[in-house]
């Protein structure tokens, strides 16, 4: 049976005195693949940035392999890789230079071939070395997903991936995301388009009124 990843038990959070979400409970397993769904403003990057512990904005449990959060944040901190729904990258610097500062926070071994690969597969090929700033908005956007491929983790927190992504891009995102679950890793993402996977999907929506 696969093992409960990240369970939320009871999360609370509000914002300007406005209740963005109560009561919410849900598990996320290996090879699960859960949409946080709501109109703007309805609170999914608040509880995305909640999940990959950069807000503290909540009441409630967040476990981690059946452990509190706050027991091992280290560790769950190593196992989540969080894309968020900016661009994520410095854009003086090149996609090469980008994904070497990002490994090595992860302690990654020095070592380019991984990075060229995953800039390969997200259609950057050629461009390793141009400064991010001369790049596109959806080829900022491929060099931040780019980490998928070159940093190890066991779950995906993807907010609005598909943001500046032309069609082919959404449909191999979307394949990206069926073989991460196919292959025993978690996901969890907001999108406001509609998924096409090879996988169960389920849905969870915020600001339901
Ligand atoms: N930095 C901030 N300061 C003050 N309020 C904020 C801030 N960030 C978000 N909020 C408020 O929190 C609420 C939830 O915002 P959030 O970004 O989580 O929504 P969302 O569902 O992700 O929206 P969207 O679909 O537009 O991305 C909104 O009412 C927003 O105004």
């Amino acid at each position: 049976m696969a093992q409960t990843g990240l369970e939320v038990r009871q999360l609370y959070s509000e914002r300007d005195d406005r209740v963005l979400f109560a009561e919410l409970c849900f598990t996320l397993s290996a090879g699960d693949v859960l949409q946080i769904a709501g109109p703007n403003g309805s609170g999914k990057t608040s509880l995305l940035r909640i999940l990959a512990g950069l807000s503290s904005r909540y009441q409630g449990d967040i476990l981690w392999h059946n452990h509190s959060l706050e027991q091992q944040r280290a560790d769950y901190l190593q196992q989540l890789l969080y894309i968020g729904h900016g661009a994520g990258i410095k854009a003086a610097l090149s996609p090469l230079e980008n994904l070497r500062w990002s490994c090595a926070l992860r302690g990654l071994p020095a070592d380019d071939n991984p990075i060229r690969s995953a800039l390969a597969k997200v259609g950057l090929r050629g461009f390793e070395e141009q400064a991010c700033y001369s790049l596109s908005a959806g080829q900022q956007r491929r060099v931040n997903l780019a980490r998928l491929f070159c940093i190890p983790a066991q779950l995906w927190i993807l907010d609005e991936p598909f943001t500046a992504i032309d069609q082919r891009g959404v449909a191999e995102i979307e394949q990206w995301i069926s073989d991460f679950a196919n292959t025993g890793g978690a996901i969890l993402l907001t999108t406001h388009h509609r998924l096409m996977i090879n996988r169960p999907l389920r849905i969870i929506e915020l600001g339901e009124r």
